[in-house]
């Protein structure tokens, strides 16, 4: 990507702003924020932005970031910067990736096609969730509509069922995903204060699981369960019905018929079944390595210890990262425990981020700390729910841009050459 990016972004937006117009969705990480809280229903903003028990590591997170400092070297020539990175042996425009997040229906309707499209046009490979509200057969359309070829992933929560394990593996291949991502971190669901507090689970009602219904070995897990009836189909009350309704809007023929017969129910308690094992140990990874030439990425990795396993293991990549603070409060910050990571590693193997990032200088942060790339979370959610399609792919715009900046008032002309001789503690 060439060297102007930061300076085209800018010159757009206050060029529309003397025309009197403001961005679609607010420059600022906070302000974004508290837009998108607005806009969302009081369920769905809880579920996006809340984070586990006390939410002290997602603050922590944030705060990590807090505490660094760049001290930029002058004099350097800057004036063509470079930002592109390689991966899995593609070079890439941009350091930056679409984090997998779960239910975007929650944020928009279409969400998941929605934002992988923006991420599509800026050449951003957008990892899709195993919790999506679309199947990712038709988000892989949708990029590829927008552009052919689009680079995307799939992540990979390891289901209980190896059947299901070996489909999901199967699908993503054959939509031309380009690496599994398996998230390790998520293999018992965390405790989360304010969807407690509202008794809301987005699965629970149906929502997120269309990688499951859409697939034929969970199908038949599904039928398998109904046919042995018993619960699932007395437990039809009107809560249900109304807990359903989401669902019965988009298909209500079909859907009516099945809540009937007890298969939405069905459905839903299958997936709470099946959706992660925590038995799960380094020796089960034999079984992905065995069924996928694609590059593996373990994400979740926080201690040393374990990312040298992961590279005996024979995995292609680690994803440092404490799933944005939703899983165990009181964990280390994911930039806390990058440096660690990057130095068990040794360069063995190209080690990703996320949590906590949220703007271009951050990326930078996690870069010069030695991740090769960083996956943006949560922004592009309340991005995706206040504009759409557009709305991300400006909030990634802008975190490009911003990254440009910052790479060239730091003095270094490209992402591969800032280190952390970049960086000062705070
Ligand atoms: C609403 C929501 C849903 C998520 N769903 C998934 C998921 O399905 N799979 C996964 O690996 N990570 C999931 N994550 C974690 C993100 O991939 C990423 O690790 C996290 O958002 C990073 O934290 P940040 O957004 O605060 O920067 C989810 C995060 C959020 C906020
Ligand atoms: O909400 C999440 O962060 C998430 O990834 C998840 C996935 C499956 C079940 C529960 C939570």
């Amino acid at each position: 990507m060439s060297g102007s990016v930061g300076r085209e972004a800018q010159a757009e937006i206050y060029r529309a702003g003397v025309a009197g117009r403001r961005p679609r969705v607010p420059v600022g990480a906070a302000e974004l924020e508290r837009a998108a809280q607005r806009r969302m229903s009081r369920a769905a903003f809880a579920y996006v932005a809340g984070s586990a028990g006390l939410e002290r590591t997602a603050q922590a997170n944030l705060d990590a970031f807090r505490r660094r400092r760049i001290v930029p070297n002058v004099l350097r020539d800057v004036s063509a910067r470079d930002l592109s990175v390689e991966l899995f042996g593609v070079r890439r425009p941009t350091p930056l990736l679409l984090a997998p997040i779960g239910v975007l229906e929650l944020a928009r309707r279409g969400g998941d096609a929605l934002a992988a499209r923006a991420a599509a046009s800026l050449g951003v490979p957008a990892v899709l969730s195993t919790q999506a509200s679309q199947p990712m057969e038709e988000v892989a359309a949708a990029m590829d509509a927008a552009r052919p070829g689009a680079s995307r992933w799939f992540q990979l929560y390891w289901s209980s069922s190896r059947d299901l394990v070996e489909s999901l593996v199967g699908r993503a291949e054959r939509s031309g995903c380009e690496a599994i991502v398996v998230t390790l971190d998520t293999h018992v669901l965390g405790w989360r204060p304010r969807d407690l507090a509202l008794g809301y689970l987005p699965f629970s009602r149906g929502l997120g699981i269309a990688q499951y219904t859409s697939d034929p070995v969970f199908r038949e897990l599904v039928r398998e369960r109904a046919a042995r009836g018993g619960r699932t189909a007395t437990t039809v009350t009107p809560a249900a019905v109304a807990a359903f309704a989401s669902i019965l809007r988009h298909h209500p023929g079909r859907l009516r018929d099945n809540l009937r017969s007890g298969e939405p129910l069905a459905a839903v308690e299958t997936f709470l079944d099946v959706f992660a094992d925590p038995s799960l140990t380094w020796d089960d990874l034999a079984f992905l390595r065995e069924r996928t030439r694609l590059p593996i990425v373990l994400k979740g990795v926080l201690h040393p210890d374990d990312a040298r396993r992961a590279v005996d293991a024979g995995v292609d990549a680690v994803q440092v990262s404490n799933h944005g603070g939703r899983q165990l409060d009181g964990e280390i910050a994911a930039l806390d425990a990058l440096p660690a990571v990057v130095d068990a590693v040794d360069g063995r193997l190209p080690v990703l981020f996320d949590s906590g990032i949220r703007g271009g200088s951050d990326a930078l942060v996690a870069l010069a700390l030695g991740a090769r790339a960083v996956a943006i979370g949560r922004p592009y959610v309340y991005a995706l729910a206040l504009a759409g399609e557009e709305g991300v792919r400006e909030l990634l715009r802008n975190t490009i841009a911003e990254l440009d900046i910052t790479l060239g008032l730091a003095g270094a002309r490209s992402v591969g050459d800032v280190d952390a001789s970049l960086l000062a503690p705070a």
